[in-house]
């Protein structure tokens, strides 16, 4: 089983390359409004993997709720462990104790009177603490971060779906994660009504996100398929609604080029 980490790991986590505290400062922003970063030609795979320093070590998996992602991230997770690879489970947000604190203040449905700016700091707050403590020392330790939700999240709910301004949002984006950003990102595209149903199947209560109902699931969908257009070299549609295993099937040719 690939390590999940919710709480932190005490001493073995060391300070490392990238936002280690202080963020590398705020980018300027990109023509387009979703371009945290220019978009590689094509996203590198992981087949020569440690020997190609352009394999992606980083990569996050995206999509509304319900659509399969964390079902497909702990797959994809013991794909990368079988086949050799120090790997790091993690989701968003959450994953360290300072930001499963956070989470569980966003998430409350007694909190439905919480503002949108108040939202979108608050996952940019879990976000940044997360890089902080594990993303940014596991990659300088060479390890591959695997990511259930990041920034292309926020772009999605807080900026499509809420419809804050994206260049706002863009820019608490680059201020969370300083200089770690995702080498590959796969959106698991799926019909809202379909990922519904399948949510509705988790014997879970509906938190404060999903209560917001499908017409937000709705623009939080295309608000995916807007980031994934835009940034294409990055990021990856991938049909989510089929069975697991041929969804997993794409998972691994985009990863592991098999
Ligand atoms: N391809 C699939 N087809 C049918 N059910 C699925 C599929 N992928 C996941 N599920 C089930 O749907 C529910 C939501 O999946 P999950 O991976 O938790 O989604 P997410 O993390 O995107 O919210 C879970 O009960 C899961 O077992
Ligand atoms: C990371 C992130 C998540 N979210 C939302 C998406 C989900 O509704 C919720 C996280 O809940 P979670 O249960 O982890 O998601 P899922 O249902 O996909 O398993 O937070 C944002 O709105 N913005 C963000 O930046």
């Amino acid at each position: 089983m690939a390590e999940e980490i919710v709480e932190p790991t005490g001493p073995a986590v060391v300070e490392a390359l990238c936002a280690s505290g202080e963020p590398s400062g705020v980018e300027p922003l990109a023509a387009g409004p979703l371009a945290v970063e220019p978009p590689a030609a094509e996203p590198p795979t992981a087949a020569s993997f440690p020997e190609n320093p352009a394999a992606p070590r980083f990569i996050t998996l995206e999509g509304i709720d319900g659509c399969g992602k964390s079902t497909q991230a702990k797959l994809l997770a013991e794909d990368l462990e079988r086949a050799g690879y120090d790997v790091l489970l993690l989701r968003e947000p959450g994953g360290v104790t300072i930001s499963e604190k956070i989470r569980e203040l966003l998430l409350d449905p007694a909190h439905a009177a919480m503002s949108d700016t108040c939202e979108l700091l608050l996952y940019e707050a879990a976000r940044a603490q997360l890089v902080h403590e594990v993303v940014a020392p596991a990659l300088a330790q060479g390890r591959i971060v695997v990511c259930d939700r990041f920034y292309d999240s926020t772009t999605a709910y807080q900026g499509y779906a809420n419809g804050m301004d994206l260049g706002a949002v863009q820019r608490a984006n680059a201020l969370a994660v300083g200089a770690c950003h995702p080498d590959l990102t796969l959106v698991f595209d799926i019909d809202p009504a379909k990922a519904a149903a399948r949510a509705a199947a988790r014997d879970r209560a509906q938190d404060r996100m999903e209560a917001k109902g499908l017409a937000y699931q709705e623009r939080v969908a295309a608000g995916f398929r807007a980031i994934a257009a835009a940034e294409h070299g990055r990021v990856r549609l991938v049909d989510a609604s089929r069975d697991i295993d041929a969804i997993h099937a794409d998972v691994r040719a985009l990863v592991l080029g098999q």
